[in-house]
């Protein structure tokens, strides 16, 4: 990443003995200023350098590989991002990187280990929130949030999709309008599209502005299994042949003003015979008036949402009203430190007890979630950028909910299968291996996602393997697979798009056959062509004549690294039967 190369070259002279100070050296040249990223990340590691070289003196191997490296300076910086930045992880890649990860284990027991021992240093740092509070040093998105895409959703209660498309075409005389790439029914618009309010199907509650990470939610419930599992009803009722007539109910738990809850409920009643509700619970009362309205505008009378104002923490696993419960939607309130584009923007820098504060809510919550016995799925999401309130909650939730559960049974990550093509996926912590945080999809626009910031884990229940027979109905992405799903964001509907996309859909057809599940569904899904096995498409093309040299030897290591996981892939596929972590 730039901000680490750029943010080791100033630290270079920082570190020799009375060499130049950060302020004279960061703005007394002639040279363009540092990002205020970057100068936050010097000044924190700066900082932070006692504790790092303390950290090195404990962690003797990552010590011995590291007296070898050129540039100690990129060195300091990722440990900082690694153990006490905000991130508590690196982001990118690069030999700096997987240098370090090498010994990721034994430099995070290290930091540890100088905290239990009560070392002075280190404890004030990491109470600092580890230098860097969420935003601070990522505080400035890569693109400004002005020059995003537009995106809006596609509310399938009301319209199509193909109604949306051209209707967006006519309202806005513009024909680049897209379908996003992973994520379904969110159309993309050019930035330069103005007044969405005055669309008519935005004020008929037939789109929805929504910002797309706010969409992952509910399409990581959704179509996380990769089945349309709500389709056999309330699946749990013992003794009773055939299908359920009575559909299956999904809690929202932390509702208003209502966005994720009418998303979820166009997913899960799309197509279907039965109705299926959504329960959608908010204790504050000001806001539950806001989503009873919203829910008004975007599901009519069809009465597939039911508001609630209630505190999700006094919901009793017995409540009549939820015997039909199969999912829970947990959104709980967050520092909000993702949000970029919005004048409702939080402020983000957080102090790291109220950081705390809401971190120990949503591990409550979360807990509370996974209590329900009658529930198979969870998703949680934060519009935060904190792993505090994303990995480490996650973390901490697998450990507490777990050790409560009884009977053979225990809540997994699972890679959602609907979002198998999210690039950007979460960061490994304590408690969290890499493996599971590769199930968790992140956005980042301090990093270049032209989109708030946000994370999402799918959960789903499972009988440890050999105790029961629910294990093998696990149908989510595959861990490996994420990796491998790694297209562009975008697909453009027009001109020579259009061309390639249906040379593509050519392709795909043929594909399909050895696909992954989420695309493989057969008619389930309107835009399913979207979700191909990229082993059929070889990122480097027929013709390389023209190629920088360069350019050639990347794309070859690239789609050699591609076959390799697929071969790995392939191996794990025949050997493992599970497919969540
Ligand atoms: C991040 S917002 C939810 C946004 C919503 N999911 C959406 O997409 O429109 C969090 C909401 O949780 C509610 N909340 C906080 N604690 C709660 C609790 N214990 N029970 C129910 N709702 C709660 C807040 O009032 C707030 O409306």
């Amino acid at each position: 990443m730039n901000q680490y190369k750029d943010a080791s070259k100033l630290l270079g002279p920082l570190l020799k003995k009375n060499g130049p100070g950060l302020k004279s050296l960061a703005f007394g040249g002639k040279k363009k200023p540092p990002s205020k990223a970057v100068y936050a990340t010097v000044c924190h590691t700066l900082r932070s350098r006692e504790v790092l070289d303390r950290v090195l003196g404990i962690a003797g191997k990552a010590r011995e590989d590291f007296e070898g490296l050129r540039d100690k300076e990129l060195m300091y910086v990722l440990l900082y991002e690694l153990l006490l930045g905000p991130y508590k992880g690196i982001r990118g890649g690069g030999g700096g990187k997987r240098a370090i990860m090498k010994h990721e284990n034994e430099l995070r027991a290290a930091l540890v280990k100088l905290a239990t021992e009560g070392d002075k240093a280190t404890k004030d740092v990491i109470s600092s929130g580890g230098g860097l509070t969420a935003g601070e040093g990522a505080s400035v998105p890569t693109v400004k949030p002005s020059h995003w895409p537009k995106y809006v959703r596609v509310n399938t209660l009301k319209a199509t999709l193909s109604e949306a498309v051209a209707s967006a075409k006519e309202k806005f005389g513009e024909p680049n309008v897209a379908v996003h790439q992973v994520v379904d029914n969110v159309l993309v618009l050019p930035c330069t599209v103005n007044n969405l309010y005055e669309w008519d199907m935005v004020e008929r509650g037939e789109v929805v502005i929504q910002d797309l990470s706010s969409c992952l939610t509910a399409v990581a419930l959704g179509g996380g299994n990769g089945s349309r599992w709500w389709d056999s009803g309330p699946a749990k009722k013992k003794g009773k042949k055939g299908k359920d007539k009575s559909g299956v109910v999904m809690l929202d738990a932390c509702a208003a003003p209502g966005n994720k809850t009418t998303h979820l409920a166009a997913i899960v009643n799309e197509g279907c015979e039965v109705q299926n509700r959504v329960v959608a619970l908010d204790r504050a009362s000001e806001r539950i008036k806001i989503l009873q309205k919203r829910v008004k505008l975007l599901g009519g009378d069809s009465g597939v949402v039911e508001p609630r104002h209630q505190d999700f923490l006094k919901v009793d696993s017995g409540d009549k009203d939820l015997k039909n419960l199969r999912a829970i939607l947990l959104d709980p309130s967050c520092s909000g430190s993702g949000i970029v584009n919005s004048p409702d923007r939080v402020d983000s820098s957080d102090s790291a007890e109220r950081l705390r504060s809401l971190a120990s809510f949503q591990l409550l919550a979360l807990v509370h979630s996974m209590s329900f016995p009658q529930v198979d799925y969870i998703a949680y999401s934060t519009c935060s950028v904190n792993v505090e309130e994303d990995e480490a909650v996650v973390a901490k939730a697998l450990a507490e909910g777990n050790a409560k559960l009884e009977g053979g049974e225990r809540w997994r990550l699972v890679a959602p299968a609907s979002l198998r093509g999210w690039k950007r996926r979460g960061v490994a912590v304590e408690g969290l291996t890499a493996e599971q945080a590769e199930c968790l999809c992140r956005s980042d626009p301090f990093d270049g996602d032209l989109t708030n910031g946000f994370f999402v884990g799918y959960f789903e229940r499972v009988k440890v393997a050999g105790e029961g027979k629910r294990e093998g109905t696990i149908g989510g992405g595959e861990v490996g697979e994420v990796k491998v799903f790694k297209e562009g964001m975008f697909k453009v509907e027009g001109g020579e798009e259009k061309k390639r996309k249906q040379k593509k859909q050519k392709g795909g057809e043929e594909a399909k056959g050895g696909g992954g599940k989420g695309g493989a569904e057969g008619g389930e899904k309107k835009n399913d062509n979207k979700r191909k096995a990229p082993s059929q498409h070889s990122m480097v093309p027929t013709d390389t004549s023209s190629m920088p040299k360069k350019k050639l030897k990347k794309l070859l290591y690239k789609q050699r690294q591609r076959e390799l996981r697929e071969e790995r892939l392939k191996k794990k596929k025949k050997g493992d039967g599970g497919k969540g972590v």
